[in-house]
């Protein structure tokens, strides 16, 4: 069962046009996933470089393609949680950087912090020899018009919010058993400067523990964080749930409790993976065996080989 890694490219409802790219891009992360792992590298790497993929793709809320705020300005979230120690690293509000993921692991790898936020994670940026990438760069078309119809008089603000997501996240397990995680993302969008999501908190937008296994999320970042969604999976985990009674449990509760939509990739230390949500849809992707499985409405589990 192992190697095994699980991608998503966020939950909410993919308009009609995005759904063969946003399909495409799962597909290629996971792809980058599997290649890294069954190279011989760690759950962590294949984290990394399969987040990073969705992160240079324009069709995903992460990096460039990133939503704006309300200012029209790109600010990003990521985490990244490595289950052999529960080490973990994360950037919140940070502009002008190509790869938060990349520079979160760096948070984890070089420095005695978990979190650093907004002008100090772009120092730290700088510090580690990160290229500043201009704001230009990481605005797409689509992102600077969906900002335009929502400051119109007559937009409605909620539905767009709930309604397309689009934040990746992918969680893997490696040859030797290790678990990791990594989150990304632009926020909401038209948020207020400054705002973070439940990406960068950790156990919010992900968790890993070698004990009992590693989630990534996606969805409305106020609701995850109110119910800790990652770390409530692995409670539920810890209970004897598999990953996907536990995804629906707390993704049950995340609805009931909080009106939350949201959705989750999920893997055990013995590979058992889900890719659940309840959300309309979720583009999703994994590989395992040298099979790609992928889908985007609830019940698709297409395959092919890898
Ligand atoms: N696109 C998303 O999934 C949004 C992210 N969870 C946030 O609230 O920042």
């Amino acid at each position: 069962m192992l190697p095994v890694v699980v991608v998503h490219g966020g939950a909410g409802s993919i308009p009609k046009e995005r759904v063969a790219l946003s399909t495409a891009g799962v597909q290629e992360a996971a792809r980058k996933g599997y290649a890294v792992l069954t190279s011989g590298f760690s759950a962590m790497d294949a984290v990394v470089e399969a987040v990073a993929v969705l992160e240079n793709n324009p069709v995903y809320n992460a990096g460039r393609g990133s939503v704006l705020n309300v200012k029209g300005e790109v600010q990003m979230d990521a985490l990244v949680m490595d289950g052999r120690t529960l080490s973990c690293g994360a950037v919140s509000a940070v502009r002008r950087v190509a790869n938060p993921v990349r520079l979160a692991r760096l948070v984890m790898d070089k420095t005695n912090h978990v979190c650093l936020t907004a002008e100090g994670a772009s120092q730290f940026a700088r510090a580690m020899g990160i290229p500043e990438v201009t704001e230009e760069s990481l605005i797409t078309d689509y992102a600077r018009k969906r900002w335009r119809d929502n400051l119109d008089p007559g937009a409605n603000p909620v539905e767009s919010q709930m309604g397309k997501m689009g934040t990746v996240g992918a969680v893997a397990v490696d040859m030797q058993g290790n678990l990791a995680c990594a989150t990304s993302t632009g926020g909401m969008i038209n948020m207020m400067e400054g705002r973070v999501g439940d990406t960068s908190c950790v156990g919010c937008g992900g968790y890993a523990d070698n004990n009992i296994g590693a989630v990534s999320t996606t969805g409305h970042g106020e609701s995850i964080m109110k119910v800790a969604l990652s770390r409530l999976i692995l409670f539920h985990m810890e209970q004897g749930k598999s990953p996907e009674e536990a995804s629906d449990l707390a993704l049950a509760y995340l609805w009931e409790r909080v009106s939350g939509m949201a959705g989750v990739v999920v893997v055990d230390p013995k590979g058992t993976w889900a890719a659940r949500f309840n959300s309309k849809q979720m583009s999703w992707a994994a590989a395992q065996q040298d099979q790609l499985h992928y889908g985007l409405y609830k019940g698709e589990d297409f395959t092919e080989p890898v």
